[in-house]
């Protein structure tokens, strides 16, 4: 199956340093929703796994998160295509989940999900230096935005192999050039 998983914040939707924490502050980036119905089209999976630690940080509730991830999905939907799984983590940073990346835990859950025993050779495409490492874990192949936290992101050292896109919509022609 032609699977990939995308983190949210930064990827999808803009990001803050202030987390994004209602439906108002939930925006799309430009041409990403775009990007994720041309994948669908094309005959791709598509699954997010997303760190939501303003969830225990109390900055907004799951009813909230659920209401962006519905808007999310609407708005996907208009533009004729579908997020097949999304999976978060709402933990923080020091109550010792498997889920929060880096850890792989996120990952696991949509191998599984999709009766998968890796996620070998599935691109893997965030904003941060977690998002990737999470995905190698399982064998998924690193794809880095600029968007987001993407160029403080490219500040540092990126895990090896990783290839580096303008946007979501950047990593998406490539991909489908790649495989015509
Ligand atoms: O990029 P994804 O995984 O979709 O979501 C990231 C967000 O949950 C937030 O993650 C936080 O990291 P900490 O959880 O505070 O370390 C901060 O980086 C926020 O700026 C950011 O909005
Ligand atoms: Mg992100
Ligand atoms: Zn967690």
């Amino acid at each position: 199956m032609k699977l990939i998983v995308l983190d949210r914040d930064g990827v999808i939707n803009e990001d803050s340093d202030e987390y994004v924490k209602s439906l108002e502050e939930w925006i799309p980036i430009p041409g990403s929703l775009e990007a994720i119905a041309r994948l669908c089209k094309a005959g791709w999976t598509v699954a997010v796994a997303t760190n939501q630690s303003g969830v225990a940080r109390g900055k907004f509730d799951l009813s909230t998160l659920g209401d962006m991830h519905f808007k999310m999905q609407q708005l996907v939907m208009e533009q004729g295509g579908r997020i097949d799984l999304i999976v978060h983590c709402p933990h923080g940073p020091d109550d010792g989940c498997n889920c929060r990346k880096p850890k792989p835990g996120m990952f696991r859950s949509i191998a599984e999900h999709f009766g998968l025993a890796d996620l070998k050779g599935v691109p893997v495409v965030g904003d941060s230096h977690r998002d990737l490492h999470a995905g190698m874990l399982l064998g998924g192949v690193p794809y880095l935005v600029r968007t987001g936290k993407g160029l403080r992101t490219l500040e540092g050292t990126l895990p090896p192999g990783t290839q580096v896109f303008d946007d979501l919509a950047a990593v998406v022609d490539h991909l489908l050039e790649s495989s015509r």
